[in-house]
């Protein structure tokens, strides 16, 4: 294991990171560096390894090569709840909030356990689900929410409190087009007003393009063009790996291609 060099400072790194599973190379040598307040795009067809990363990335799961990196210190060997606590945070393709519980008591009960009082964390809870216009949604129980009030509540659930990164595992899917674009000024607002850096990973390409200043491309474990949204939305490379994904053009290709 390699010592983390100075640029590690303030940032949360994949340095080198593979990741195999009985003989699928998942990942391999992926490098990316999410600093604080800024939102970083990871794109990439089905199966290029995304999840995987924000697997990585939140201690969920263990890479088979390289480290990951947060604020010059190497976290390897520790495990998911570790991660939260020292300001990692993510939401899942499945919204998997507590659902037997309110929509408040899923945001209270993860204050207290990272460390809070019940009324700081009630406090917090409350002044998130108004920031993110969830209010009304805060006696309902979080078992019977639509699908995309879910999304919502799990990314307000992974704002307690402050993490200093926050992980997006396509947080718009089953989303209108001017839903997901309310949901991208969101979280741009919320990068900014909490100093939080936010790695987006998304099928709805138009969003991340329109969402992230900086933009990480993966196909087939490997990290194959990065670059700002203008430089990605005209990378040969970037239109060959979606177009090759299916015979049609999917939509998500189009919006790549402008
Ligand atoms: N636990 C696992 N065991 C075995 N193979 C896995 C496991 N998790 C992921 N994979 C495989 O690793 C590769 C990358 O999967 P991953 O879910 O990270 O891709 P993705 O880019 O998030 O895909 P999608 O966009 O379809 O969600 C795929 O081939 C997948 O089948």
């Amino acid at each position: 294991m390699h010592a983390p060099d100075a640029s590690s400072a303030r940032s949360l790194q994949a340095q080198g990171i593979g990741v195999a599973f009985a003989g699928l190379r998942a990942l391999h040598g992926v490098n990316l560096a999410l600093r604080p307040g800024q939102v970083l795009g990871l794109i990439g067809p089905n199966g290029a390894g995304k999840t995987t990363m924000v697997n990585v990335l939140t201690g969920f799961q263990a890479p088979t090569q390289g480290q990951v990196v947060l604020n010059g210190q190497v976290m390897n060997g520790r495990g998911a709840h570790t991660f939260r606590r020292q300001g990692i945070a993510r939401t899942f393709q499945a919204g998997r909030l507590f659902k037997d519980l309110s929509v408040l008591d899923n945001l209270a009960v993860t204050g207290v356990a990272l460390g809070a009082s019940r009324p700081e964390a009630e406090q917090q809870a409350w002044h998130l689900l108004e920031r993110l216009k969830l209010t009304p949604l805060a006696p309902r129980g979080a078992g019977a929410l639509p699908y995309t009030d879910e999304r919502r509540v799990a990314i307000a659930r992974a704002l307690m409190r402050s993490p200093q990164y926050l992980l997006l595992d396509e947080p718009a899917a089953g989303m209108s087009e001017h839903e997901a674009s309310d949901l991208a000024a969101n979280v741009r607002d919320m990068a900014r007003e909490l100093n939080c850096g936010v790695l987006l990973i998304e099928h709805n390409v138009r969003m991340v393009l329109e969402t992230c200043e900086y933009i990480v491309v993966l196909d087939s474990g490997e990290v194959i063009e990065k670059g700002t949204p203008e430089a990605i939305r005209h990378s040969a490379v970037v239109r060959h790996a979606y177009m090759g994904t299916t015979a049609d053009v999917p939509e998500e290709a189009e919006a790549v291609l402008g």
